[in-house]
């Protein structure tokens, strides 16, 4: 799409805000591969997906629009310094998704000041500013979702991501939600086809707020136990099974 909005005179470009669902912590990462690092999470609103049993509607759907804030980088920064007392650590940008977001400048500011960046991604939208971050992690969704995956879009994730400055290097990884077998299946397809990434699979959770008052953790180690023994029966020995943490810690509470 072409740009048809241009910056007032004088106008600079970078006072472009980004719509915040939430920002909280230090928490610790409960998922994929920095999973138990403390980390600040900038939860972003607005998403181009509607997974069946995605568990954070609320950054998700139009109608909690208004509890979304618009706000600039340095106001998103202030807030990530005064949570983390100042104390440079990881922030995870997640939503919704981060990247329909105009995100870069909030990167640029949080590396000044040795804060570093992690992002959490379907895959669906691919920027630029990819190559800025210090960890990626793209969540590519399967059958059980009800979503489609553009496969040149994950493509040109990795692309863009993967074209980093010369003295700055980003660390990739896949994380894939499973369900059910055709979700595996749908697992093993994208691992085969980036063999060079560390492939995470997540024991959904089928209590997410909206379709239950209570969480069903046995359920949810079930089919953990189920993953376990499927990879293994697959002699699938690269891949690393695990759940979400803060979710057997503490269920579907929001802000954790
Ligand atoms: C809420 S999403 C936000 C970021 C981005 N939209 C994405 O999906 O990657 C963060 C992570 O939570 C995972 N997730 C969402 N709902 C889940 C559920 N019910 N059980 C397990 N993981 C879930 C997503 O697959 C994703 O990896
Ligand atoms: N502790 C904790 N870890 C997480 N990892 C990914 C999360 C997300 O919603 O993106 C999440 C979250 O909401 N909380
Ligand atoms: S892509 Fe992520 S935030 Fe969007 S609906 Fe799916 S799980 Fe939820
Ligand atoms: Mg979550």
């Amino acid at each position: 799409m072409t740009q048809t909005i241009q910056p007032a005179q004088g106008t600079r470009a970078h006072t472009r805000t980004v719509m915040v669902s939430e920002i909280f912590g230090p928490t610790i990462q409960g998922e994929g591969a920095l999973i138990g690092k403390p980390t600040v999470f900038v939860r972003t609103g607005g998403c181009d997906y509607r997974c069946s049993w995605c568990d954070s509607l609320y950054a998700v759907l139009p109608e909690h629009k208004g509890e979304w804030q618009a706000m600039d980088s340095a106001q998103i920064f202030a807030e990530v310094r005064r949570l983390s007392g100042d104390t440079p650590l990881l922030v995870t940008l997640s939503g919704g998704n981060p990247a329909i977001q105009p995100l870069e400048e909030l990167i640029e500011l949080g590396h000044q000041y040795g804060y570093t960046f992690a992002i959490e991604t379907q895959g669906s939208v691919a920027q630029p500013w990819f190559a800025m971050l210090d960890y990626l992690t793209l969540s590519p969704k399967p059958p059980s979702s009800k979503q489609v995956t553009r496969w040149e879009r994950l493509e040109r994730c990795i692309v863009n991501a993967t074209n980093t400055q010369p003295n700055h290097e980003i660390q990739i990884c896949l994380k894939i939600v499973i369900f059910n077998e055709e979700d595996y299946a749908y697992a093993r397809y994208v691992a085969e086809q980036y063999p060079a990434f560390p492939m995470y699979l997540q024991a959904g959770n089928h209590t997410p707020p909206q379709t239950a008052d209570k969480i069903d953790i046995s359920g949810i180690l079930d089919r953990m136990d189920w993953l376990i023994q499927r990879t293994i029966a697959d002699h699938w020995y690269g891949v690393t099974v695990l759940p979400q943490l803060h979710t057997l810690l503490w269920g579907n509470k929001r802000g954790v």
